[in-house]
């Protein structure tokens, strides 16, 4: 059974979307067509899927991992679902989408797009290591959870090929981790592995919970925005005196078809 597909990205964090308006095209949605979408070499190719399902109030992203996994949210996920909203299904900004982290609201201001977050928890410190080699690390959560370790260069975790080790008893579902440098005022660098993709070219929520250990760090006010430049581009991060944190970028659509998979 054939069905369509669009492809998109957000600073090169890159998805597979599923158009699924009733819920009756992939039911739900099972793990291992999940991962046969998004390999790289006999698939489409994504870090994650974005099925889109029509909800009575309006749509639910139900965002899945590379590996099929379930998670919260996904930042730059939120912006290329909203475009595609906007595109293909006639949504008007600013828009609501479900997701497992609640309600995110979606606006637009030419090509870049802004998702409201939602309020970050920081939990205190903890600690990662690669290959030997530990830093402590602040552990935030922006719905999903994330693992911020501030490094002397963004090469020192090496390739990044494996999971970063952590504490299994602070993330037992796993973790998102974090490799952040400074690049001058309010203005950071970082590299992340992601829970159930590998290293990625950016990751939203990374972004967003940089942000925020950032900030805590500087002790900035609230409402300091802060750039973040990811492997794949730059995200501008706000949080706010709301407790509330704005993320800034763009989202494209690259392509669209059918497949079988
Ligand atoms: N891998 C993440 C979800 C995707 C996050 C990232 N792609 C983003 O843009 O926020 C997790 O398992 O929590």
């Amino acid at each position: 059974m054939s069905y369509p597909f669009l492809k998109g990205h957000g600073t090169e964090n890159d998805f597979v979307v599923l158009p699924d308006p009733d819920g009756t095209v992939h039911g739900d949605l099972p793990a291992e067509r999940v991962r046969a979408l998004c390999d790289r070499r006999s698939g489409i190719g994504g870090d994650g899927v974005l099925r889109a399902v029509r909800e009575d109030d309006g749509w639910f992203m139900d965002y899945r991992n590379a590996d099929g996994s379930v998670s919260e949210m996904c930042g730059n996920g939120v912006r290329v679902f909203a475009r595609y909203l906007h595109e293909r299904e006639g949504e008007a900004f600013p828009m609501r989408i479900r997701t497992r982290d609640g309600v995110k609201v979606l606006d637009r201001t030419g090509d870049e797009y802004t998702a409201d977050m939602g309020t970050p928890e920081v939990f205190g410190e903890t600690e990662v290591s690669v290959m030997g080699r530990s830093w402590p690390a602040v552990h935030v959560s922006m719905g999903n959870p994330h693992a911020v370790a501030f490094v002397d260069n963004l090469a020192a975790p090496g390739p990044l090929l494996e999971p970063p080790e952590h504490d299994d008893a602070i993330y037992p579902e796993g973790v998102n981790v974090e490799f952040v440098v400074r690049r001058g005022e309010h203005h950071v660098a970082m590299r992340v592995h992601e829970r159930g993709s590998g290293e990625t070219r950016s990751c939203g929520t990374g972004a967003c919970a940089v942000a925020v250990a950032t900030a805590l760090a500087d002790d900035a006010p609230r409402g300091t925005t802060y750039r973040v430049d990811v492997p794949g581009g730059t995200l501008h991060v706000v949080w706010t005196e709301d407790d509330r944190v704005l993320m800034t970028g763009p989202a494209v659509l690259v392509a669209e078809g059918t497949t079988d998979l």
